[in-house]
């Protein structure tokens, strides 16, 4: 499914409308009667609601969504916010509807503040149709204070038509007020803001509504953004070959388990292999190898000269065994760079395979950026920075990536022409091509140490399965997230560890759909 932008949506509806001839009060009507019908799923009785409107057609949903829940034999106040004269021509035809079942109260200044104050105390559901898409910056003083009563009322069910008042739809920043939502309902595409922080954390859950909106467009209509979902990728996973042997599978290579990290190889090692490769090389610094052998049982290890640390001879041994490797991981246990810095670029010259970047690999990168440049473009690299790498990557906050993480991801694909994974909550795939994906599927029980060398080793294990990256990249990204879901099931949230998420991708694979 898209993900769209403000700017994206309005070109869907001018299409939708003005080219396909769609009627803009008929989108409104299905919005309208979609929000009702919603209502009355979670709450089957009828009850005691409140619908703020706006004067533009975000107020028209609401208008709609007042005569369906009157129908329905709901007590409903309804508020316009605004003056009449400013709505909208489709949020007006509405308004005269409803005008003529109910009286509609009109909120221009604090006259009226206490009798709306009293409404929404009394009401078990508040719907908010003050503004959607067409929200420009800081919210002006009147929907301010309107948005403070919403949030003043614990016990209300809050539902936001399409957008939290106050939110910004590209970035999810908030105004100073901001609706605090249950429930968002959204219309035909979620928008960006509902996944991005701190937007995201207003919305409550989000549902999307088909509202009859165009499914395909014209290729400069067509967004840049797609949520993650198994139809993106289902058909690179097959059925395993029954005359297969491990060569079939490939071949990955992981790099890192520096002195004290060897956790971060060993799991990524574990996953890789459960996740599908045939082959799977660990490759640590002399003297890690023989507390390596302790850990692993699958896995072949090889030991590069170089003292515990990555070295310019290390890379040198490499090149010599690169062609036998599909897939390589530089990460997982890495450690920083101990002073020489050409191994990395010999490494990333030499790769003749899909290549993953991670933890120290990126942060040898943020302070040598010239070594990008070695890479050979022809095959594809993947860079997945938590927030904390990409700050480095880009000499910048965390603060900083957390509230433009859209344009941090999109920024650093296109400087490096690599895959950017922007790791979060709601994962971030910048392409070079300019397009994204959004993984919105995971759990709170990922939020641990290690939960990135398992998406490393993941990675590595598709691209090794010779998965291309467009497809192999959302997919690792999905399988991780779901294996999160699952194993915080099976125990709680709080106790998952990395076994748990090893054990619990048996099942994100079983329930995948095979092609
Ligand atoms: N055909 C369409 O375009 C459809 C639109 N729909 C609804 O229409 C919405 C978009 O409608 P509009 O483009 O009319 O925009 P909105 O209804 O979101 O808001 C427009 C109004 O908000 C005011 N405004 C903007 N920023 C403000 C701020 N910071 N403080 C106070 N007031 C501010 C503007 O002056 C304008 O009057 C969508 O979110 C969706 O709910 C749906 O009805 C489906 C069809
Ligand atoms: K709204």
């Amino acid at each position: 499914m898209y993900l769209v932008t403000a700017q994206e949506m309005r070109n869907i509806d001018h299409f939708a409308i003005d080219t396909l001839g769609i009627p803009g009060v008929v989108l409104m009507e299905n919005a309208g009667r979609a929000v009702a019908e919603s209502i009355q799923r979670k709450f089957p009785e009828p009850k005691n609601a409140v619908v703020l409107c706006g004067t533009g057609n975000n107020g028209g949903d609401g208008w709609v969504a007042i005569r369906y829940l009157l129908f329905a034999g709901w007590n409903v106040e309804a508020w316009l916010v605004g003056n009449e004269d400013k709505l909208t021509p489709d949020a007006k035809i509405f308004y005269h509807v409803c005008q003529k079942l109910t009286s509609v109260h009109i909120y221009h200044d604090k006259s009226k503040q206490k009798l709306m104050k009293k409404h929404l105390q009394e009401a078990q559901v508040i719907v908010d149709a003050l503004l959607g898409t067409g929200v420009k910056g800081e919210l002006r003083p009147l929907l301010r204070e309107v948005v403070s009563l919403i949030n003043q009322q614990p016990k209300a069910w809050v539902v936001s038509v399409d957008i939290p008042t106050g939110m910004d739809t590209d970035t999810g920043m908030v105004s100073s007020e901001v609706v605090h939502a249950q429930q968002t309902i959204t219309f035909g595409y979620p928008k960006w803001g509902h996944y991005l922080y701190p937007g995201a954390d207003v919305c409550g859950e989000v549902n999307v509504v088909d509202i009859g909106l165009p499914t395909q467009f014209p290729a400069d209509l067509t967004p840049k953004a797609q949520l993650n979902e198994p139809a993106l990728w289902r058909g690179y996973i097959q059925p395993r070959n029954p005359w297969a042997h491990k060569g079939t599978y490939g071949h990955a290579l992981l790099i890192g388990g520096a002195k004290g990290m060897l956790g971060a190889i060993t799991m990524a090692g574990a996953v890789a292999y459960r996740s599908g490769v045939g082959m799977v090389t660990l490759t640590v610094p002399e003297g890690q190898e023989v507390s390596l052998a302790g850990k692993v049982t699958q896995e072949l290890i090889w030991s590069w000269s170089g003292k515990s640390v990555f070295s310019a001879e290390s890379a040198k041994q490499f090149m010599e065994r690169a062609s036998r490797y599909s897939a390589v991981v530089i990460g997982p246990g890495l450690g920083r760079f101990m002073g020489e810095d050409k191994w990395l670029g010999d490494l990333l010259s030499t790769i003749k395979a899909p290549l993953v970047l991670d933890a120290d690999a990126l942060n040898i990168l943020a302070d040598h950026p010239e070594l990008i440049k070695l890479r050979d473009s022809e095959y594809p690299t993947v860079l997945t920075p938590h927030p904390g790498e990409m700050a480095r990557l880009l000499h910048c906050s965390i603060s900083e990536v957390e509230s433009s993480r859209l344009s941090a991801a999109r920024t650093v694909a296109n400087h490096t022409g690599m895959i950017v994974v922007l790791k979060g909550r709601y994962t971030i795939i910048a392409y070079p091509t300019g397009k994204q994906v959004v993984n919105i599927i995971g759990s709170p029980a990922l939020a641990k140490a290690g939960s990135g060398d398992l998406l490393a080793g993941l990675l590595g294990s598709l691209l090794a399965q010779r998965i291309p990256a467009n497809q192999a990249v959302p997919m690792a990204t999905y399988l991780h997230g779901q294996a999160g879901v699952i194993a915080s099931q099976t125990v709680s949230e709080h106790a998952v560890c990395y076994q748990d998420i090893i054990v619990a991708l048996g099942k994100a694979f079983e329930q995948l759909p095979l092609s």
